[in-house]
């Protein structure tokens, strides 16, 4: 995909800001953009690239960037809708509704949240009753907690959606299933007899995706119309139950790789903006007899911003690693193995969740760091920040997801104590749980990390069991122990994320000119250096690090910081953002921030005429004491 050519096309930027827009502008707005953008999309696609890795690859930093200071409301169609089909479809489901879905002859999006569930899915009410005599599902809403709530491009974009319902058969539920269902007539748009869709309304973001409700009043489909690769239900009624009833949950697990990657993308599009105006800004005067120096010299704005260009790096490349995880478990999944989705599972919940936090902070630490211009919405950050934050809550909440992974990390250390094998990337769980003596280098900070981690995890095993001993029962044990089993989870979560990024690092050094090796190692030691200090009370515990130790860990870090200042604008500059897709003010290559905050500033409706009407209407008379 040329971008060049998708971003020179007229009318996919936008000329009046999309601040000034109403709701219902604003969505329309996006409508027409996101045609424009498919329609290119798809007249200049490579045949041998699938959409779906097209879109993967293109959609994420053109769409929802460039023409969108929001997301797109066919965002669900690509990053759920089209994978859900693959992966929960029959191969004959698959190839007739992909080839629709590709071609973007239906738009589709993904509804399993409801009013009054999103995390507890077998909590779910929609019901699907199957209806032998017709070979039916009859689609049902039974109270307002059970419409659907959330799923993006619902209210008036989809005319198609992957329903997640109960399926009852003779009275008898059988769980959640995906079911594949017209909402809308393909001519008219209008909504299918027996369906009920709206907007639920204006969000902090997000508010081009068109997030909707859905009630169904007994509203019939085919049998056919049940994604039937995991679980089937035959003509009589006969209901066949997968290998394991969370495959049916495949896709959430898909969108949590996806967005570790997404975080990395969103960070460095705002430390692009926000390291870029902090060298083009002047402030103050430390020195009487010298010029105000770039605020990007001030170490604080370093450590404001430099981590996070380090950890848009160290989630890139964890989001690399958990890939090639995740594709090799979706081929085992594909012959049956299922022995390590479990790990997958516990991973995608400690790198979504952990990722998202961090990302979530430091966007937000990029717009506290541009000062008055960085709360101005042309500068893109807090926009940045609302896309970013939603993720914290969306495709599973943080603190649940945490407490997905502790549930297998508990499992994995009462079973290593009783003698089982630890494997994949809790084997080190195994290794020993005492630092001997700081050992200051990179590694041993590494290795520290992980003891940590054992330290934590093992001593909520022992909370729970005290609490179990003392009467109560497992599940008030786990959630009177809760605060903890999350803790524990981020510990494993942080000794991953470093421990990847270092090794991934390590694998692509050698191919790197000496002065990038240089660099980009220095962001590896910065990031590392900078959690072991964020987390010094953790290392003081059970690292054995003394104070001594702690003051030389600051000092390298503030070495670090002067080291990497040369390099900044470079670093974020290799992020390679074309000004359209930074959407920002402050952000653009060629530095002219208070021009372009004067150009967006001229683009206010209000500046369209000196006085505005109010003068008349109601100031005057109101300063004459006339009203
Ligand atoms: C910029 C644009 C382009 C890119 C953008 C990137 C991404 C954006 C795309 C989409 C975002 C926009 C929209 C968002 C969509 C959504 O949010 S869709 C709805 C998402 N909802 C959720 O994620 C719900 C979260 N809840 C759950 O996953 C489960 O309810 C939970 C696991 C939390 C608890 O379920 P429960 O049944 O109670 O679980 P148990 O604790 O009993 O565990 C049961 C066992 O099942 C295992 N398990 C659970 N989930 C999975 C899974 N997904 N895969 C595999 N295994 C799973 C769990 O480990 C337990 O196993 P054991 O019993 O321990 O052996
Ligand atoms: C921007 C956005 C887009 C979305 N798009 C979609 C979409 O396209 N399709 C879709 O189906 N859904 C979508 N969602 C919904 C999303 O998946 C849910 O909001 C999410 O799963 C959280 O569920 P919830 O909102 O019910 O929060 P809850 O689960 O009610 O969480 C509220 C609080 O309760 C706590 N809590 C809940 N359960 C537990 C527990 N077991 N232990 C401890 N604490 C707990 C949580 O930690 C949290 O603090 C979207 C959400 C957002 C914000």
């Amino acid at each position: 995909m040329d971008e060049q050519k998708v971003l020179s096309i007229k009318g996919l930027l936008d000329d009046t800001p999309e601040e000034y827009l109403s709701h219902k502008e604003k969505y329309e707005n996006s409508i027409r953009k996101s045609v424009l953008f498919y329609k290119t999309l798809h007249s200049t696609e490579d045949e041998n690239m699938s959409v779906d890795e097209k879109t993967k690859l293109n959609f994420r930093n053109i769409v929802t960037s460039a023409i969108f200071k929001d997301n797109s409301p066919f965002m669900l169609h690509n990053s759920m809708f089209i994978p859900t089909i693959m992966g929960q479809g029959t191969d004959e489901q698959r190839e007739y509704w992909m080839k629709r879905a590709k071609n973007m002859e239906i738009i589709g999006t993904y509804a399993q949240t409801e009013l009054g569930h999103g995390t507890f899915i077998r909590g779910l009410e929609t019901q699907a009753t199957y209806d032998p005599d017709t070979e039916e599902f009859v689609l049902h809403s039974p109270v307002l907690s059970s419409y659907k709530w959330w799923p993006g491009g619902l209210a008036h974009t989809a005319n198609y959606c992957i329903v997640m319902a109960r399926l009852y058969i003779k009275g008898k539920s059988h769980g959640i299933h995906p079911f594949m269902v017209q909402i809308r007539d393909e001519e008219t748009h209008m909504p299918l007899p027996g369906i009920k869709l709206g907007e639920i309304g204006a969000k902090l973001g997000f508010n081009t995706v068109n997030n909707g409700f859905l009630g169904f009043e007994n509203h019939r489909i085919s049998r056919d119309r049940m994604l039937m690769k995991n679980a089937q239900v035959l003509k009589d009624g006969t209901f066949v139950a997968g290998s394991n009833s969370k495959l049916t949950y495949g896709t959430m697990v898909y969108v949590r790789v996806l967005i570790v990657s997404n975080m990395a993308n969103m960070l460095a599009k705002a430390v692009t903006i926000a390291l870029r105006y902090s060298a083009i800004r002047r402030q103050s005067q430390p020195k009487p007899d010298e010029p105000e120096p770039q605020i990007l010299d001030y170490v604080t704005q370093q450590h404001k911003l430099f981590i996070a260009i380090a950890s848009s790096h160290a989630f890139y490349m964890n989001a690399m690693w958990l890939w090639e995880i995740y594709y090799s478990v979706s081929l085992q999944l594909a012959s049956g193995k299922l022995d390590n989705l479990p790990e997958l599972h516990a991973l995608a919940c400690c790198l979504k969740p952990l990722s998202t936090i961090d990302a979530t902070a430091m966007i937000e630490k990029c717009r506290l760091a541009c000062g008055g211009h960085g709360y101005m919405l042309s500068a893109n950050l807090a926009q940045t920040y609302g896309l970013a934050t939603a993720a914290y809550t969306y495709e599973g909440e943080n603190t649940v997801l945490l407490l997905q992974a502790a549930r297998s990390l508990v499992k994995a250390w009462v079973g290593h104590v009783k003698g089982r094998p630890l494997k994949g990337t809790m084997a080190y769980l195994a290794g020993d749980s005492t630092v001997k003596a700081w050992d200051g280098s990179i590694d041993g900070i590494i290795q520290s990390f992980k003891v940590v981690a054992i330290r934590k995890i093992s001593s909520v095993v022992k909370i729970l069991q005290d609490y179990e001993k003392s009467g109560l029962s497992p599940e008030d044990a786990w959630n009177k122990a809760s605060v903890f089993l999350t803790a524990a989870s981020e510990a494993h979560g942080r000794a991953v994320l470093l421990s990847v990024y270092k090794s991934e690092m390590d694998k692509r050094a050698a191919v790197l000119s000496p002065p990038l090796r240089k660099v980009l190692l220095q962001l590896v030691d910065l990031y590392v250096t900078y959690w072991a200090l964020e987390k010094v009370g953790d290392m003081l515990l059970y690292a054995s690090i003394t104070d001594k130790d702690v003051d030389e860990l600051q000092r390298r870090y503030i070495e670090l910081l002067a080291a990497i200042r040369p390099n900044a604008v470079g670093l974020v500059d290799a992020f390679d953002f074309r000004d359209e897709i930074l959407n920002s003010t402050l952000g653009a290559y060629d530095g002219r921030a208070y021009e372009r905050l004067m150009e967006e500033a001229m683009k206010s409706p209000l500046n369209a005429e000196p006085v505005n009407q109010t003068f008349h209407k109601y100031l005057k008379p109101f300063m004459r004491g006339k009203l």
